[in-house]
């Protein structure tokens, strides 16, 4: 195959001349009918041939008669070259200019005969030579009696045409196969099928359950080499599958409301299509199953089951391997995309004139989009209207981009759709000019550790981050619990005070302008009308119940982790107290066994908060400050004398005595001290604001303001042990 810079621009002669035809040299037997239409008719008056045959034949020229479609090494070596070339050697234009360019592959698929079209006794109206060149013979208009001998020939070569003999894996092996092994490289590779309505895309691309198409050739191929090269590095596949209708785009996998397109810097993706994770080729034959059943295919007069949307099936392929040179890894992202388009028609071709024309229309506006934006690239336009329509935007990476693409061009043999396959091929023709900026491998270098000690660096970096963020979310908790209760706070002082007598750090000389102010500073909230008034203690009992269960969650968690602890200090007292039983009987001090492992256990006083053993553990006993506030506060404290005669609050309590309901929910639980503020009742109804300022062993540590004149602010601080709280302290 020659390369596609070697291809002399005019080599597509579009010839108008008539001379007496030559037969070509090598004529296949897959051509002889449209050779027998040469050579046995008399009406014909004949074709002419290129001019320019290329005469070297070197690896990057190999002439057309060589191309043989079964022998797939020599033709994938060839186009292999083209996919990724960089400019021509030698000849090319754009080596002239110094640019890196390739250009679109264009290849002509001619379908078979249809039922239909031979009942009407159509004739062939098209013939492929050299599996390259393709002639297409206009038979004059039979109502035309003058020029009723007369035919008219035109002449067009490309980088491979097909017959109607053609099988899909020839199709696929020329025009696909090396776009995957492109794509495994870390590069952009696209196909599309364009033509006539019936002229056979949907065919080519997709196939039947016997012959399948490109589509899935490539799926099968892609995961067949992604196993052969599975030890060498990892590899993951994406895939999405979309349709164009009626200027909408849709999701096929997961159907749903139409997608709008975006730009972004890989390109134009259409936000929220699903990208699925396959990791198998009969995965992606389900789902593109699944797709196709969800696209919108409808009978038209001419084509039984007519696509009236085009489809885009898009495969990712990440591949991560390591770099044998820089040990570096290498992130190769490869895309694939199958384009199957609808069908261009004549709007008499369809039989319905409601939904189907407005399809039709639709379609062909958008293929007249595709042929604009194919004039503009071969024109060397600045600007390309790819926004004319969603096809041309999603098709703009392949058109115009870095990516190596191919273009089929399907077309019915029959001379009843002489027009449209003329047209189609036309474009075609176009289309072979377009050049592409040659597509480069996307490709990213992930340092990585080499050794185990970068491994552990990294290790602990991990660890850091993750403290790091755990602490802030404690910050973030502590200021929620406090925002909860200057909320609640705020909320319970909204409730005017039963009786601010009560209490005595309320200023009773308050000056009536401060009183004013005081109050205005309420009034500035809405919550002085009486209806007002009663949402606002609602909602602040509201408030409050959610406090006291977050407050008792937070305890219960304290319980469990205090439990825990328990138990690991007991295991360590346990083996402790077997040890130390051990000794003793080992100097014969058998009977004192016991009480020397109590007594030497109680003679440490535990410092504050550290916990003893089991049964102290489970009440513990209090430090000196908050004993002499447990003793002052209750007679009825359950405290036993200790051996050393301290008080302390007895193990016994927890085990006879059924904890009593949280003195959270109760309003009056604080006991209250000598000088301590009011009972916590008339002094909670005064408050103007609490402040939470810590939670930590076990302790809730609260700034409460009353409001008055003199507004005052006491620190409370509550202690929560198992299923009991109680206040601690007030000043
Ligand atoms: N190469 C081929 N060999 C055998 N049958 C073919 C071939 N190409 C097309 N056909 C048959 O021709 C008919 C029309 O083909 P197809 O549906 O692929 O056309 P199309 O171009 O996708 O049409 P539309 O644009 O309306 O969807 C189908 O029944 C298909 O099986």
């Amino acid at each position: 195959m020659r390369d596609r810079n070697s291809i002399p621009t005019n080599s597509s002669t579009v010839t108008k001349t008539f001379v007496l035809p030559q037969p070509p040299s090598s004529i296949n037997d897959d051509t002889k009918e449209n050779h027998n239409l040469i050579a046995g008719s008399d009406r014909i008056v004949g074709f002419s041939y290129p001019r320019k045959v290329p005469t070297t034949t070197t690896a990057d020229s190999v002439p057309a008669s060589n191309l043989n479609l079964n022998s797939r090494n020599s033709n994938s070596t060839a186009f292999a070259r083209r996919l990724s070339m960089p400019a021509a050697t030698g000849k090319g234009k754009e080596e002239e200019l110094g640019k890196c360019v390739s250009r679109i592959m264009v290849f002509v698929r001619v379908r078979p005969m249809n039922k239909k079209e031979k009942e009407l006794s159509s004739r062939c109206c098209v013939r492929i030579v050299n599996n390259r060149d393709v002639y297409l013979t206009e038979f004059a208009n039979e109502n035309d009696y003058l020029r009723l001998n007369r035919v008219k020939g035109r002449h067009f070569t490309f980088d491979g045409s097909f017959t109607d003999s053609a099988t899909q894996e020839q199709v696929y092996s020329t025009t696909t196969s090396e776009l995957v092994e492109a794509v495994l490289q870390g590069r952009n590779g696209s196909v599309f099928c364009y033509g006539a309505t019936g002229a056979g895309k949907t065919y080519t691309m997709l196939g039947t359950v016997e012959n399948p198409g490109v589509m899935v050739l490539a799926i099968k191929d892609l995961f067949s080499k992604i196993r052969q090269r599975s030890c060498d590095g990892s590899h993951v596949v994406h895939l999405s599958y979309l349709e164009v209708y009626n200027e909408t785009v849709r999701d096929l996998i997961c159907p749903g409301r139409p997608l709008v397109l975006r730009e972004d810097k890989q390109g134009i993706v259409a936000a929220g299509l699903t990208q699925y994770r396959a990791s198998s080729a009969d995965e992606v034959m389900a789902l593109l199953q699944q797709g196709n059943r969800s696209r919108t295919t409808e009978p038209t007069r001419a084509n039984e089951t007519s696509s009236r949307s085009h489809a885009i099936l898009q495969v990712v392929v990440e591949y991560r391997v390591r770099d044998a040179t820089t040990m570096n890894i290498v992130n190769r992202v490869g895309k694939l995309s199958l384009i199957d388009l609808a069908g261009s028609e004549r709007a008499l071709a369809t039989d319905q004139r409601t939904l189907r024309s407005l399809e039709g229309a639709n379609i062909n506006r958008s293929l007249l989009a595709l042929s604009s934006c194919i004039n503009a690239l071969v024109e060397g336009k600045k600007h390309i209207p790819y926004r004319n329509s969603k096809l041309t935007q999603l098709l703009k990476d392949s058109l115009g981009g870095t990516c190596n693409t191919v273009m089929i061009a399907n077309i019915s043999p029959s001379s009843l759709s002489f027009g449209e396959t003329q047209n189609t091929v036309h474009w075609a023709d176009r289309a072979k000019e377009i050049r592409l900026k040659v597509s480069d491998t996307n490709e990213d270098q992930l340092p990585m550790p080499e050794t185990e000690s970068d491994q552990a660096k990294l290790v602990l970096e991990l660890q850091k981050e993750n403290r790091e963020i755990r602490m802030q979310l404690a910050r973030q908790q502590q200021k929620l619990l406090t925002l909860e209760a200057q909320s609640l706070a705020s909320h319970s002082s909204t409730t005017p005070p039963p009786s601010t007598a009560n209490l005595s750090t309320t200023p009773t000389s308050a000056q009536p302008s401060e009183r004013r102010r005081t109050r205005s500073s309420f009034l500035a909230g809405t919550c002085f009308t009486p209806e007002t008034k009663k949402k606002g203690a609602e909602l602040a009992v509201r408030t409050l119940q959610r406090t006291v269960k977050a407050l008792e969650a937070e305890i219960e968690r304290m319980k469990k982790d205090h439990n825990l602890q328990l138990k690991q200090k007991d295991d360590v007292i346990r083996e402790l107290t077997r040890k130390c039983g051990k000794q003793a009987l080992t100097n014969g001090e058998v009977g004192k066994r016991v009480v020397t492992g109590a007594a030497s256990l109680q003679e440490k006083e535990p410092k504050d908060g550290e916990l003893k053993s089991h049964h102290r553990l489970r009440s513990p006993a209090p430090t000196a400050k908050k004993r002499s506030f447990w003793d002052i506060t209750t007679n009825s404290s359950p405290s036993v004398t200790t051996l050393n005669g301290r008080k302390t609050r007895s193990h016994v309590l927890s085990e006879h005595t059924a904890p009593p309901p949280s003195m959270l929910l109760q309003p009056g639980f604080a006991r209250q001290k000598a000088n301590a503020p009011p009972l916590w009742p008339s002094f909670y109804a005064s408050a103007q604001r609490m402040i939470v300022q810590s939670v930590a062993n076990q302790r809730v540590s609260f700034a409460i303001e009353a409001f008055g004149e003199n507004s005052k602010r006491f620190s409370c601080c509550w202690r929560f042990r198992g299923g009991n709280s109680e206040a601690e302290a007030m000043d």
